[in-house]
């Protein structure tokens, strides 16, 4: 049985980053197993997406961000982001710690999906941004945290992507619930709950709560 998770909205990712960290070949890489070595920079590019979470099909919009729209209109869209740095640029990483900033301001304080991506960790010889870094940045903002290279291999960009669309799934969905009524009965939470977390065998996350396992 296939129906979409988060009602009829798409899960929407908004990817963010300096000019050059490798945000539209993060994108591509995950979206077509590919890297292509050069993108237009001028304009913000929309990609549908669907996959499969729990044997639901899960619609997902990905917006791969120009540097020079405005920040806070992709903020607003988005349900999830995906923080893109160079390892090779400290001024990138920088701009990370700063996109991090604006997004817990901008959404208030509260724990969103959010994944910090270190990029062309192939370049390692060129490597001005430390592993520890974004380790710590992601603990202090309290997201995940991946190096990858976008131009060497589609799986480490892959797992990155599943775990953030894993982790935003339930909130998108509680916000497409409809609102609850004053009189919700314990049967209706529990059933809500269900459907939140899903009723099938679920492998145990970090926090030790039940969460679905996800396959794409
Ligand atoms: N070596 C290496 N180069 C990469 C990697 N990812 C991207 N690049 C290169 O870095 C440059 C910028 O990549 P883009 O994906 O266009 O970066 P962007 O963040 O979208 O840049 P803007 O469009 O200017 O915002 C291109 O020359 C890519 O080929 C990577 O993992 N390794």
């Amino acid at each position: 049985m296939t129906n979409n998770l988060t009602g009829n909205r798409a899960l929407r990712i908004a990817i963010l980053g300096s000019s050059q960290s490798g945000k539209s070949a993060v994108t591509v890489r995950y979206l077509t197993k590919r890297f292509i070595g050069e993108y237009s920079s001028s304009k913000d590019f929309f990609y549908h997406h669907s996959l499969t979470v729990d044997d639901v099909k899960t619609d997902v919009e990905i917006m791969d961000t120009s540097s020079c729209k405005c920040i806070y209109d992709h903020i607003a869209w988005a349900d999830a982001f995906v923080v893109v740095y160079s390892i090779c640029d400290k001024d990138s990483f920088h701009e990370a710690r700063q996109l991090l900033q604006t997004i817990a301001m901008y959404k208030g304080a509260r724990r969103l999906p959010i994944i910090l991506l270190g990029n062309k960790r192939d370049l390692e010889h060129n490597r001005e941004v430390a592993v520890d870094d974004g380790q710590e940045l992601s603990l202090l903002w309290q997201c995940q945290f991946y190096e990858v290279s976008a131009a060497e291999s589609y799986i480490g960009v892959s797992l990155a992507f599943q775990s953030l669309i894993r982790e935003a799934k339930p909130s998108a969905l509680l916000k497409t619930l409809p609102p609850m009524r004053r009189k919700t009965s314990p049967a209706m939470i529990g059933k809500m709950i269900g459907i939140v977390f899903g009723k099938t065998g679920s492998k145990s996350s970090r926090n030790g709560k039940k969460r679905p396992s996800l396959s794409i």
